[in-house]
């Protein structure tokens, strides 16, 4: 089996990046997330960058429609627009919300674990990992908005971030609902949650499948703020000026010190954790429950 994948050289076959985006902003001058001065959005296909240099970050838009799950070259072009704003000396900070209205995510595509082959398994569970890595240890300051439901992988990706805020409405639940599925929460999703919440609640979360709404999230620190829905950048903002303050060297060595050990411990058995993932999910008895789930998804419109 290929584990060897490589996600830059899969990102440089699938995509050229930071084309002028399609759509609505396509040729014209969009005012910058934070301050107007003219500066151009850029990304890719799935990922919309609105750039705001002049105070020093950028709002990274997920348009995956209809749900952002996570598919494979999605998770690609996010990890390229993370790494062309790393790689950016005027960026300290990244405001990741959702383009697609009241979803943030849906999580992990259930299309590229259900039905394909080992390598194409191994392939995706790398760059899932690569993701969650890459968000996790980003030296930028990372606030998630999220402006929609988020569901299990897609929540993982705001967990990774440094400070959330949700919108009130109770229909955003939020959670690592992936028992509900019948499959498992890897021990990084799982150590990610409880860096965040706890033991105890990740543990009842987790067995349970809980998606939590606006106002149990704060109560169980899964968010750290809920705002009318209409405030959720412009809060996001806000917060951003408290964690750009802090000098960059000491709040990213901080960082560092505090999500190291859990990160290190995916590092050292990467190769073993895709394994896993490739058994576990080519089993019989889990594809069928994938099926049955994603049947259900689509029974709940008839
Ligand atoms: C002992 C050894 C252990 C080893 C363990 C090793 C590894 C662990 C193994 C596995 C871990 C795998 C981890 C997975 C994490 C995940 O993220 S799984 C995904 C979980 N996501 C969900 O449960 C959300 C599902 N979606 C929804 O609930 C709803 O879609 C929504 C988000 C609430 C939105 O509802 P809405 O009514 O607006 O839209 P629809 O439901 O009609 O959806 C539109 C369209 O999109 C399709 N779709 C929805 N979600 C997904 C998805 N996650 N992936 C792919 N496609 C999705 C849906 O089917 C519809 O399609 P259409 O009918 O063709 O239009």
């Amino acid at each position: 089996m290929a584990l060897a994948v490589g996600i830059r050289g899969l990102t440089r076959s699938l995509l050229r990046p930071w084309v002028r985006v399609p759509g609505p902003a396509r040729g014209r001058t969009e005012p910058a997330a934070g301050g107007g001065d003219g500066v151009r959005c850029f990304g890719s296909p799935r990922v919309l960058v609105e750039p705001d240099p002049a105070a020093g970050f950028a709002v990274m838009k997920m348009r995956n429609p209809p749900v952002n799950s996570l598919s494979l070259e999605f998770l690609t072009e996010l990890l390229i627009s993370l790494e062309k704003l790393e790689s950016d000396k005027a960026f300290h900070a990244i405001i990741l919300t959702s383009d697609c209205p009241g979803i943030f995510s849906a999580g992990l595509d259930l299309m590229e674990m259900c039905g394909r082959d080992p390598t194409h398994y191994a392939e995706y569970w790398k760059a899932v990992q690569e993701l969650w890595l890459r968000f996790y240890l980003s030296h930028l300051v990372v606030i998630s908005a999220i402006n929609g439901v988020n569901a299990a992988g897609g929540c993982l990706l705001a967990l990774s971030c440094d400070y959330r805020v949700l919108a009130d409405n109770p229909k955003y639940a939020m959670g690592l609902n992936e028992t509900l599925l019948g499959i498992i929460a890897p021990f990084w999703f799982k150590d990610t949650l409880v860096n965040t919440v706890g033991h105890r609640t990740a543990e009842r979360a987790l067995q349970l499948g809980l998606l939590f709404p606006p106002a149990e999230a704060l109560q169980v620190g899964m968010v750290d703020k809920v705002v009318p829905e209409d405030q959720v950048l412009s809060a996001a903002r806000s917060e951003l000026a408290q964690w750009l303050a802090i000098p960059g060297h000491a709040r990213q060595l901080t960082k560092s010190l505090m999500r190291k050990p859990t990160a290190d411990r995916l590092l050292k058995e990467r190769d073993a954790d895709i394994q896993n993932f490739v058994r576990f999910i080519s089993r019989d008895a889990i594809q069928k429950a994938l099926r049955v789930y994603l049947e259900k998804l689509k029974q709940k419109k008839t």
